[in-house]
């Protein structure tokens, strides 16, 4: 393993996930007081800006990068933090991608769920446990409302915002297991080092969504 090269204690690495989350990620950073712009469509993942690097991760792995201190602070779902089990500290609810979790069956499905399809495994598990439904979870990695649609599933653990894509595919929420937005995550190591760059971020970032006692 190349060990990674000293950073300064003024200098911030951010794990930002790409896909939905990350032009709103970029834009709150910016108005909270980073010199960050959205990056430019290449094929680079890591960015610099004075101050600051962004890494362009997955959304499963902004968690990892945090928790084992690559990167001092990040940006991601709380559906996704909660399946990560990393234990980061998590000082800001954002307030937006605003989804639930749900448990998703077929219109009207009747009967037993013996196999429930996700990307949450671990969620899923934690909720059908709860439920005392004894279910096998099959792990999957996209377009999760087809695993009921085919058969695959009797059952799908996946998000809801508008509720469109079950209306198209002539589904229904059984159960909301959580809701979830976006959270900022940092890590406690980081907290302390980089104090002086990592406390003013979370007071602005509380500032602008409305989470300092002020109003917005
Ligand atoms: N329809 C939605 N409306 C609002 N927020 C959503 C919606 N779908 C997902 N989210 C939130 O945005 C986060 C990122 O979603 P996105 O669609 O970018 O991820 P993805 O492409 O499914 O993930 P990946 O490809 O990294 O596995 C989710 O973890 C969730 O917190
Ligand atoms: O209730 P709605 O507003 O329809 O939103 C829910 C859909 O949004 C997400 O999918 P996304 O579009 O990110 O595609 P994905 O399945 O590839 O993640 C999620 O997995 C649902 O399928």
């Amino acid at each position: 393993m190349t060990p990674a090269p000293p950073r300064s204690p003024d200098h911030l690495t951010l794990a930002l996930p790409k896909g939905r989350i990350l032009d709103e990620a970029i834009s709150l950073l910016s108005r909270a007081g980073l010199p960050l712009s959205v990056p430019e469509s290449s094929r680079a993942l890591r960015h610099e800006f004075p101050g600051v690097t962004v890494l362009e991760l997955r959304n499963q792995d902004v968690p990892v990068y945090v928790d084992l201190g690559v990167a001092d602070a990040g940006i991601v779902g709380k559906d996704v933090l909660l399946e990560s089990g990393r234990a980061v500290y998590e000082p800001v609810d954002l307030r937006f991608a605003a989804c639930r979790l749900s448990l998703i069956r077929e219109i009207g499905a009747e009967g037993p769920i013996h196999r429930v399809g996700t990307k949450y495994p671990r969620l899923a598990r934690e909720a059908l446990n709860a439920r005392g439904i004894p279910a096998e979870v099959v792990k999957l990695s996209g377009n999760i409302e087809l695993a009921c649609l085919t058969g695959l599933a009797d059952a799908v653990v996946d998000l809801v915002q508008t509720g469109g894509t079950l209306r198209a595919n002539h589904l229904e929420e059984v159960d909301v297991i959580v809701h979830s937005t976006a959270r900022l995550v940092v890590n406690r190591a980081a907290l302390k080092l980089r104090r002086d760059r990592l406390r003013p971020l979370i007071e602005n970032l509380r500032a602008l969504v409305g989470q300092d006692g002020t109003a917005k």
